[in-house]
C-alpha cells in the first residue's frame, strides 16, 4: 500500500521493555513477502539493541540501518529499517530486559516521538505510528504529559501559525471499523472528571471529530452521539446536573453550527449493536467510559488515533504489556490495524490535496 507519494511510515520506539518491538517484528516478517499487502515503516530506536534482540529471538530477516528516512522504501526490501533515535548514553537501552522499564530509557522513548513527528511534518514520513509507552515511567523521568495525545497536542502547535496554534485541540479517538469512540477528558482521574468538563471543551472536542471524520475518514456527513456523565444520563437531573448544566448545552451549541451531534445518552445502553448503528462516533465523558466498551468489543483490531494534528498519529489500543515482554506471543493485530490506517489516512489527505 503506498502512502502519502510511496512515504513509509515513521514508527516510534516506544517502551523498550515492552512488546512493542517484538510486534514490530512480527508485522516485518509478514509484510517481507512479495505479494505485501501493508505500508512500509521504518523504526526509530538503536539499530544495535533491535539487531540484539532479532539476534535473541533467530529472527529469518535482518535489521538494516538507516542514516535517513528517504533510504527507508528500499531498505525495507532487504530488513527491518532502523534510524537511530537521538541520546546519550545508548547502553541504557542496550540494557533493557523485557518486563522491566527504566526511567534511564526515558529520554530516547520521548526523543523517538519528536524525531517521528519532526520526519513526518517535514514530509519525509507519510504518518506518526507510535508503540506504547510506559506512562508511569516517563512520569518518573518528568515527562511533563500524561500521555502521547498531550505530548503530539504540544509537538504539533509548533508548526502552526500562532491563532491556529492557541485554538489547537488534540482529540484521542478508539476506531474498530465504523465503532469510534472519544473520550471528552482524555489522561485525568476520575474525581476531577466533573470539574473538567465545561459546555466549551465537549463543542471544541465535537468540532475536530466532525471535521476530522469528514477530512481524513472520508465520512461525508458525521453522526455524533454523546454521552451523560450520570447514571442514566442523570435521570432528568435526579442523579446529577451535569447533562442539564454543561452537556445539553454543547449539544445544542453544536446543532446551532450544523454539526449533527445528539443525546446524552446513558453510557451503558449506547454501545450496543443496534445502538451503534445510529451514530459514527460516541463523544464520552472520560477515558474508561470511551475505551471499554471498544476494548472489551474489539481489543485486538481496535487502533488509537489522534485528531486534530497538522499530521496523522494512530498507534495500537494496547499497552506496553509488560507482563508478556519478551514471550513471543505478543499480538501484533492491533498495531498492523494501525499502520494500515494511518496509510488510508495519509492517502485520503494525498488524493485531497491533489484534487
Ligand atoms: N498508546 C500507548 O502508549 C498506551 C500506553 N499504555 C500504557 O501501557 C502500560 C500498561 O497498561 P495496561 O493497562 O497494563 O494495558 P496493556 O494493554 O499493556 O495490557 C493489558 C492486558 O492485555 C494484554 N495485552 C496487551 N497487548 C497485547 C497484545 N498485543 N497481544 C496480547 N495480549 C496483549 C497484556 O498482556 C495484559 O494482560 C501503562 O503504562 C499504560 O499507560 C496503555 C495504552 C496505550
Ligand atoms: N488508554 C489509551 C492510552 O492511554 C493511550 O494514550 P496516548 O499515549 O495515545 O495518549
Amino acid at each position: 500500500m503506498a502512502v502519502r507519494g510511496g512515504l513509509p511510515l515513521a514508527v516510534s520506539m516506544g517502551e523498550p521493555a515492552g512488546i512493542g518491538t517484538e510486534i514490530l517484528f512480527k508485522i516485518y516478517e509478514a509484510l517481507r513477502t512479495p505479494d505485501r499487502q501493508g505500508p512500509a515503516f521504518f523504526l526509530i530506536d538503536d539499530p544495535a539493541r533491535v539487531a540484539k534482540l532479532a539476534r535473541s529471538a533467530s529472527l529469518p530477516f535482518q535489521i538494516t540501518t538507516i542514516t535517513a528516512p528517504a533510504e527507508a522504501a528500499s531498505a525495507f526490501k532487504e530488513g527491518l529499517p532502523v534510524l537511530q533515535v537521538a541520546g546519550h548514553g545508548l547502553t541504557a537501552l542496550m540494557d533493557a530486559e523485557p518486563g522491566k522499564p527504566s526511567a534511564a530509557t526515558a529520554p530516547f522513548v520521548i526523543a523517538s516521538i519528536g524525531q517521528a513527528v519532526r520526519h513526518t511534518m517535514k514530509g519525509e514520513a507519510g504518518a506518526v505510528v507510535t508503540l506504547p509507552i510506559q506512562k508511569s515511567v516517563l512520569q518518573e523521568a518528568d515527562f511533563p504529559h500524561p500521555g502521547h495525545t498531550e505530548y503530539l497536542e504540544a509537538l504539533g502547535r509548533e508548526y502552526l501559525p500562532a491563532e491556529e496554534a492557541a485554538n489547537a485541540r488534540a482529540v484521542m479517538m478508539l476506531a474498530a471499523g465504523s465503532f469510534r469512540t472519544v473520550p471528552a477528558t482524555v489522561h485525568q482521574p476520575l474525581s476531577q472528571v466533573p470539574a473538567a468538563l465545561s459546555t466549551e471543551k465537549i463543542v471544541a472536542k465535537a468540532q475536530v471529530l466532525a471535521a476530522d471524520l469528514q477530512s481524513r475518514l472520508g465520512v461525508a456527513r458525521p453522526r455524533i452521539a454523546v454521552s451523560g456523565l450520570n447514571p442514566h444520563a442523570g435521570e432528568d437531573g435526579h442523579l446529577g446536573t451535569e447533562e442539564k448544566d454543561v452537556i445539553v448545552p454543547a449539544i445544542e451549541a453544536l446543532r446551532a453550527q450544523g454539526i449533527d451531534a445528539f443525546g446524552p445518552f446513558p453510557a451503558d445502553t449506547m454501545f450496543h449493536e443496534e445502538a451503534r448503528r445510529a451514530y459514527d462516533a460516541a463523544l464520552c465523558m472520560y477515558h474508561d467510559q470511551a475505551l471499554i466498551p471498544i476494548k472489551t468489543l474489539a481489543f485486538h483490531d481496535a487502533v488509537n488515533v489522534t485528531l486534530g494534528l497538522p499530521f496523522i498519529r494512530t498507534s495500537p489500543d494496547h499497552g506496553t504489556g509488560l507482563d508478556i515482554a519478551g514471550k513471543g506471543v505478543a499480538r501484533p493485530d492491533s498495531t498492523f490495524a494501525a499502520m494500515r490506517m494511518a496509510a488510508q489516512m495519509a492517502a485520503i489527505e494525498q488524493r485531497q490535496q491533489t484534487s
